[in-house]
């Protein structure tokens, strides 16, 4: 069992981008955050991504996994063997794919990489495998960073209900109340997928202009957005879905031909109007209004998409460093903060954030041998 108080976790996020490993510092009990420490991006490359791509939407006896499991445990055993102050790992490895509802067979998540391996390499204990019971339970199995947000939002010293705004390859929200003691008690945090965010940006930039993202927005901001194909995205019935509710990456994978008659610009427009007006009608779940919004993830850092979306909200929309936190590593802090309350048994999830029916652990602990 983890010494009492306090310890430096190292949390690790491949994210639904595909981008690269994230890997970061926090110091916690479980339950407070005492300090952020350093934190390390790994790129993939481009052969290590084309392995990962090919392997979305597999299942773990599916043919491919090996290969996208193996560059999942390489990537992060090199980037963690660099934090060696860390007595505990948070490992969440690399979705591929995620079906809680059961809508394609069984109701399954699937995150690629054994945390088993990575602690007979690194010589710690790895917690893993964070979203599975909570799916075997009965829930999501995402998000599941809403305990550490409303952490966030007392070492923020927040005093009123707000939203943190994740924006990645998909959209998720959690609105957060730090009035109250802790996540768990009811009506402290509700979470949710708002909808599709960059990855479909990114598909069309990767289509179209041979790019990986629409940098800054500059595409978005020279084109128009097509109110037709916007109303018919809205149409779709996710929206219509009560909380909580999570998405796979490839659940809107109609996206580009939505937009496909559009120009270039008018495309890039239209995606992230979809994206903004998503999060935006997710606002029709909030308890009480929130009095802002603090956005992390990649999408902050598209100019068009942040107009967009404070275009259509009537409270302040900031980027997450204007409260003091890192939004390029929020998420590989959210697993080593999540690891710690794994360590200490202390609940991941619960009804108001996975929609699982009661408060859960998720997560396995491996440890060297
Ligand atoms: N400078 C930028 N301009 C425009 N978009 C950007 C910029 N930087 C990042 N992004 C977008 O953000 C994405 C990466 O975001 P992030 O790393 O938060 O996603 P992720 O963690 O992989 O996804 P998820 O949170 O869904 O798992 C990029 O793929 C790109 O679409
Ligand atoms: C199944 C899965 O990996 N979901 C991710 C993904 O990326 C964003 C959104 O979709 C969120 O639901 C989740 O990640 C964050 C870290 C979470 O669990 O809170």
């Amino acid at each position: 069992m983890l010494k009492p108080g306090p310890v430096w976790a190292a949390g690790t996020m491949s994210g639904t981008s595909l981008d690269g490993v994230d890997a970061a510092l926090v110091l916690s009990d479980g339950e407070q955050i005492f300090d952020f420490g350093r934190s390390e991006y790994r790129p993939y490359s481009d052969s290590e991504r084309h392995v990962l791509h090919a392997a979305l939407g597999c299942w773990p006896d599916d043919e491919g996994v090996d290969a996208a499991a193996e560059v999942v445990e390489t990537a992060h055993a090199e980037i963690l063997s660099g934090f060696s102050e860390a007595s505990l790992i948070g490992f969440h490895g690399q979705t591929l794919a995620h079906d809680p509802d059961g809508r394609h067979g069984l109701r399954r998540t699937h995150q690629a990489g054994d945390g088993s391996v990575l602690a007979e390499v690194l010589g710690r204990p790895v917690v893993w495998d964070f979203r599975s019971t909570d799916v075997e339970m009965g829930g999501q199995g995402a998000p599941l960073a809403p305990f550490f947000h409303f952490a966030c939002a007392k070492y923020a010293g927040l005093t009123g209900p707000v939203v943190f705004l994740n924006l990645g390859g998909v959209g998720n929200v959690t609105w957060v109340d730090p009035r109250q003691p802790g996540p768990e008690v009811p009506g402290a945090v509700l979470a949710f997928d708002t909808g599709p965010a960059n990855a479909p940006i990114n598909d069309l930039m990767r289509m179209r202009r041979k790019l990986d993202q629409d940098e800054g927005g500059a595409l978005a901001l020279e084109g128009r957005v097509d109110e037709a194909v916007l109303q018919g995205f809205l149409n779709h019935p996710y929206f219509l879905r009560m909380p909580p509710k999570s998405l796979d990456r490839n659940d809107f994978h109609d996206m580009l031909s939505r937009v496909s008659e559009l120009s270039d610009a008018d495309a890039a427009a239209t995606l992230t109007a979809c994206a903004a007006a998503s999060v935006v009608r997710g606002g029709e779940h909030y308890p009480v209004p929130p009095e802002a919004i603090y956005v992390t993830g990649g999408g902050r850092l598209n100019a068009a998409l942040m107009v967009a979306l404070q275009s259509r909200m009537n409270i302040p929309v900031q980027p997450i460093e204007d409260i003091g936190l890192d939004g390029d590593m929020l998420e590989a802090q959210a697993f080593a903060y999540l690891a710690v309350r794994v360590a200490r048994g202390l609940p991941t999830s619960g009804p108001s954030t996975t929609g699982v029916g009661a408060l859960i652990g998720g997560g396995k602990i491996s440890r060297p041998g």
